[in-house]
């Protein structure tokens, strides 16, 4: 399912005297099966463009377009039900909305009041659980009797229970440690390549955009400035300075290099493990140069 802005705009609080504008035509295309993400400086527009994927904001100008659904500002919209199904959002720090008595329940709530019969909604949780690296047990604990990173995973179950076809990630791992964020970031890639969920990623860690996106867009005062793959995206350091935003620490690591060296890597070095074969072909044609 593709999701388009096209012209969009938007002003919270519009036609009062605290109207702000956030978004100015807005062109953003996020094709089915890709893995987008979207970053910016702070206040730059990302979660508001976030709010407009699944219609709990609609464009004061201009159009979304959600699959077949097109979501216009003063049109009414019955499909909207649909387009919530549709595209699941893992808002930041999701633990604060679990709810329900048992970790069961709490991951059936979503798929059953959209009438998912009981007994597929209970086979959907158990699968989660154990997608998510859950331990069996926890299913008919409290939530609120869990670990922080326990609680996460729940909440992050809940919203795939709703069999999302688009997931939209909102800083899913802030508050996290290290290893609980590469854990998460992890699990989202593999079900994004193994189910071909579209994943949207709207974060302030230029690395995550690195390693997991396959397209990049950057939000700047409330407007899409580029749009590109990580390597176009990140190869461009003087625009990616006058959107206040920095080169993944890979990146600068390898233009470091490359001053003290006097010449440029054939590639751009995204991630440790492809800056580390980098590195080892360097230090090996070294070593033979020597011989
Ligand atoms: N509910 C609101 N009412 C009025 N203005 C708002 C509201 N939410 C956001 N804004 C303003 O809209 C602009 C864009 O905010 P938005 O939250 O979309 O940015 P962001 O890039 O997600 O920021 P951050 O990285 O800090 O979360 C900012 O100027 C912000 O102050």
């Amino acid at each position: 399912m593709d999701i388009t802005l096209q012209q969009v705009s938007y002003a919270y609080a519009k036609d009062t005297p605290f109207e702000k504008k956030a978004l100015f035509d807005v062109d953003l295309n996020i094709p089915s099966g890709s893995y987008q993400a979207i970053i910016g400086h702070t206040g730059s527009g990302k979660s508001t463009v976030l709010q407009h994927l699944n219609a709990l904001l609609k464009p004061t100008e201009g159009t979304v377009r959600i699959g077949e659904i097109e979501v216009q500002g003063k049109k009414k919209n019955k499909q909207l039900r649909a387009v919530r199904q549709k595209v699941g959002i893992v808002f930041q720090f999701p633990e604060h909305q679990l709810f329900d008595e048992t970790v069961l329940k709490d991951i059936m709530f979503g798929p059953m009041n959209y009438g998912v019969p009981e007994a597929e909604a209970k086979a959907r949780a158990v699968e989660l659980v154990k997608l998510l690296g859950l331990p069996e047990e926890v299913m008919e604990k409290s939530p609120f009797d869990l670990s922080g990173g326990q609680m996460r995973r729940v909440a992050i179950a809940g919203v795939l229970a709703m069999n999302p076809e688009v997931l939209v990630l909102d800083e899913p791992t802030a508050g996290l440690d290290p290893r609980g964020r590469k854990e998460i970031m992890d699990l989202f890639y593999r079900i994004h390549q193994e189910k071909g969920i579209t994943t949207i990623l709207v974060t302030h860690s230029m690395e995550d955009a690195a390693r997991y996106a396959d397209r990049i867009a950057i939000m700047y005062r409330g407007k899409c400035v580029l749009q590109g793959t990580p390597e176009e995206v990140f190869e461009n350091e003087t625009r990616l300075k006058d959107y206040q935003l920095e080169l993944p620490q890979t990146v600068k690591f390898q233009r470091k290099l490359e001053q003290m060296m006097g010449r440029r890597l054939p590639i751009l070095c995204l991630t440790e493990e492809v800056l580390a074969i980098e590195m080892a072909h360097l230090l090996k044609k070294g070593c033979e140069d020597e011989c």
